[in-house]
C-alpha cells in the first residue's frame, strides 16, 4: 500500500508557478515588500504547504479503504482520536480536531490504519465539518457494507477563534449515523461512551 506522500500529485504540483505568482501578488496587494529577505521564499513555501494540505483532491477515498478482509466479527469496532487538520472552504482558514469512526461489520473488516488514511484524504481539501462527517460515514458504508456506521467529528475553527466572532475554545461536534445505528439508541450510547473514555 502506498504511503500518503504517493497520493500527493495534485493540481498544486501541476500549477506551482502560477500559484507562486498569485501568492506574490497577494503579498504586494496587502502592502508587503516582496523583496525583503523574510518573504523571498514565501510564495514557494506557501505553494509547498498547499501541496500538502490540499493533497487529498486527486485521491479516491474509496481506494484508500480498498484493502478489506473477510472476518466474521459482528460487534462494534471503533478507531477514535484520529487527529485531522483541514481548511474551511469559507475562509480558507484551518480547522482541526479529532475524528472517531465506529462500525459494526457484516462480513468484511477494514485495516485499522486505513480508517486514519481515509480521514487524511477527506480532510486535505477545502471542507466543511459536516461534509467531512457524512463523507466518512458514506464511504465506510459503500466500501464495507457494514451493519451500521457511526462517525463523530470534533473541530475547532480558526475562523471562529482568530477572527470574526472570536470565540476561542468553542468546539463544533458533528455526527453521522448509518444502518443499524439509526434505530439502535443503545449502540449509539455505547459508541459515545467508548469515545469519551
Ligand atoms: N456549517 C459550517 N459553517 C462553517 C464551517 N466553517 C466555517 N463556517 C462558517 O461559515 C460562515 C460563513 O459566513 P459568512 O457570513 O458568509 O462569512 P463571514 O462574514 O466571514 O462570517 P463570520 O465568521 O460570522 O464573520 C461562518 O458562519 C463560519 O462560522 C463548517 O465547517 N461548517
Ligand atoms: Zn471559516
Amino acid at each position: 500500500m502506498a504511503g500518503l506522500k504517493d497520493y500527493i500529485n495534485n493540481h498544486v504540483g501541476e500549477n506551482r508557478e502560477q500559484i507562486e505568482h498569485h501568492v506574490r501578488e497577494i503579498l504586494k496587494l496587502i502592502g508587503e515588500d516582496v523583496e525583503r529577505e523574510g518573504l523571498l521564499e514565501t510564495p514557494a513555501r506557501v505553494t509547498r504547504m498547499y501541496e500538502e494540505i490540499f493533497g487529498g483532491y486527486e485521491v479516491d477515498p474509496r481506494e484508500v479503504l480498498g484493502v478489506t478482509f473477510e472476518e466474521n466479527h459482528q460487534e462494534l469496532v471503533i478507531v477514535k482520536d484520529i487527529v485531522y487538520y483541514s481548511q474551511c472552504e469559507h475562509h480558507m482558514a484551518p480547522f482541526f480536531g479529532k475524528a472517531h469512526i465506529g462500525y459494526i461489520p457484516s462480513g468484511r473488516i477494514a485495516g485499522l490504519s486505513k480508517l486514519a488514511r481515509l480521514v487524511e484524504v477527506v480532510t486535505r481539501r477545502l471542507q466543511v465539518q459536516e461534509r467531512i462527517t457524512s463523507q466518512l460515514a458514506d464511504i465506510m458504508e459503500e466500501v464495507l457494507d457494514p451493519a451500521g456506521v457511526m462517525v463523530v467529528v470534533e473541530g475547532e475553527h480558526l475562523c471562529m477563534c482568530a477572527r470574526g466572532v472570536k470565540k476561542p475554545g468553542s468546539k463544533t461536534i458533528t455526527s453521522a449515523v448509518r444502518g443499524s445505528f439509526r434505530k439502535d439508541a443503545a449502540s449509539r450510547a455505547e459508541f459515545m461512551s467508548l469515545i469519551k473514555e
